[in-house]
């Protein structure tokens, strides 16, 4: 079987032939760290957590470089409001994003680099650019000039003489009013950073050509971003990149939007929710299945209907490992996964096909354990695991289940220190003490443990 990706320059789903046999390499526009994450946000950096764990269970050796944008307008703007200084607030933000990236169990990136860390490098490039005749520069600023780059506007199919692109705040001297800044000169008060054209900083488009350069070569597999970029973003990227000479990204894959009322969810539009405040109302593996198993390229409409939905669908499948655990001792993931798992994830990532799969599997496990086929359950559950697992969903992995490392051991403890309280009121309950055994019940609720009385004896979960 071969893997199918949905090329957005191809505008079709193209087998996917790696550059280099067994290796996959994968730029992804990361956060712009002006505000804490919203949901939005989330669900792109989880999209392409799940592309990744699926190309390394192929057995592709991943490198997935997603970058942060730690210097731009907002941020700028941001720090004069607030006398905060810009890099205090990017820090601050980038934490925030990789506490939700965490939380949601999203892998660490191979290389996660700042834009700030790569001013020679762009230095570097904007001076191949204008020795090329493909960039100039003008008051300070340095522009590319995008008539001298054919190719331009392919990948979103535009025509540049109908395109308008008004020019930012003190971006003069410009040729072509559609050219695009690559540095752009200081303003009074502004940070900035010495460049041959004179202190500036650098432009958004070109930090990440820059760094894809530097981190994933010439030529690389994979580029990604959320559906938004394509224009002006990633055109601007290739044209810098191939401009200068790399061949670039070979596959363009851009996922769609979480909308609120049909629009994106957008810190300047103000409608959004932030990963933090779902963080306390939602368990992160609830979050992850609610953002992770629609298609990466169909429009999640934020609902608390669907969070609802989505929590019990979690909670069903959830529950037949419990039980499966509990009549059949420990399950471990299959070696394994169904095939219909694969086809389904295997074309263009069809997560929503892979988790019919998982339901599918749960279904039958639920009928044996009725029937009281304990191999069969043991069998499907460990299936479900496995399909899981690659999508980085397992309720039964230890990572699930917080206090970092120590999080199974701890768990054991509680589940012995809980035995030993319900024995108690087991024997309470024998001697009809019933108020001595509902106070047990309530001081363990209390604890944040619900207790629930099953015919092979009481069962806890962390409430
Ligand atoms: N509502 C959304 N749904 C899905 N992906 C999104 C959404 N908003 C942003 N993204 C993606 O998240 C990544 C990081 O985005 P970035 O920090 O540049 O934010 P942004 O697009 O400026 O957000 P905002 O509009 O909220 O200011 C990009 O790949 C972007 O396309
Ligand atoms: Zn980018």
């Amino acid at each position: 079987m071969t893997l199918r990706l949905y090329d957005t320059d191809a505008r079709q789903i193209r087998e996917f032939t790696p550059l280099v046999p067994g290796c996959v390499s994968i730029y992804l526009c990361g956060a712009t760290v002006q505000a804490a994450p919203h949901i939005g946000h989330i669900r792109s950096g989880l999209n392409f957590d799940i592309m990744r764990r699926w190309f390394a269970h192929r057995g592709y050796d991943v490198t997935f470089v997603r970058n942060v944008t730690d210097i731009d307008d907002k941020i700028i703007a941001k720090s004069a409001d607030t006398g905060v200084p810009w890099w205090a607030i990017g820090y601050a933000n980038e934490r925030a994003f990789n506490d939700a990236y965490d939380a949601l169990g999203c892998l660490p990136p191979t290389y996660e680099p700042r834009a700030t860390g790569h001013i020679p490098e762009m230095t570097e490039m904007m001076r191949v650019l204008i020795a090329k005749g493909h960039a100039y520069a003008a008051d300070g600023n340095v522009y590319f000039d995008v008539r001298s780059f054919p190719g331009y506007l392919g990948l979103s199919n535009q025509d540049l003489d109908q395109l308008l692109q008004p020019s930012g705040e003190g971006e003069t001297g410009k040729r072509d009013p559609r050219d695009f800044a690559l540095w752009k000169a200081a303003k009074p008060g502004e940070p900035s950073w010495e460049s041959p054209w004179g202190p500036g900083r650098p432009g958004w488009h070109l930090e990440c050509s820059a760094m894809a350069h530097k981190y994933l070569g010439s030529a690389f597999d994979i580029h990604g971003g959320g559906i938004d970029l394509v224009f002006p973003h990633h055109e601007n990227e290739i044209a810098q990149s191939q401009a200068y000479g790399d061949a670039f990204a070979a596959y363009w894959v851009h996922n769609a939007w979480v909308t609120m009322s049909g629009e994106k969810m957008s810190k300047s539009l103000g409608n959004s929710v932030l990963a933090s405040e779902m963080l306390k109302r939602w368990r992160p593996i609830v979050l992850r299945y609610y953002l992770g198993t629609p298609h990466y390229r169909s429009t999640i409409e934020y609902s608390e209907a669907a969070l609802a939905e989505a929590d019990a669908a979690f909670s069903r499948i959830e529950g037949f490992l419990h039980r499966a655990t509990e009549r059949t001792g420990d399950i471990l993931p299959a070696a394994a996964v169904p095939a219909e798992f694969s086809a389904a994830m295997d074309e263009d990532l069809g997560v929503p096909q892979a988790m019919a799969a998982v339901h599918t599997t749960v279904r039958q496990g639920n009928a044996a354990l009725a029937e009281g086929d304990k191999e069969s359950a043991a069998s499907l559950a460990g299936q479900v695991r496995a399909m899981l697992g690659v999508l980085g969903m397992d309720p039964l992995d230890s990572g699930w289940h917080g206090g970092g490392d120590r999080g199974e051991e701890l768990t054991g403890i509680v589940d012995s220190l809980v035995r030993l309280v319900l024995a108690q009121r087991t024997a309470a309950r024998e001697r009809k003490d019933y108020g001595t055994a509902d106070a047990i019940r309530d001081e363990l609720g209390a604890a944040g443990l619900v207790i629930e009385d099953t015919p092979n004896g009481p069962r806890w979960e962390l409430g």
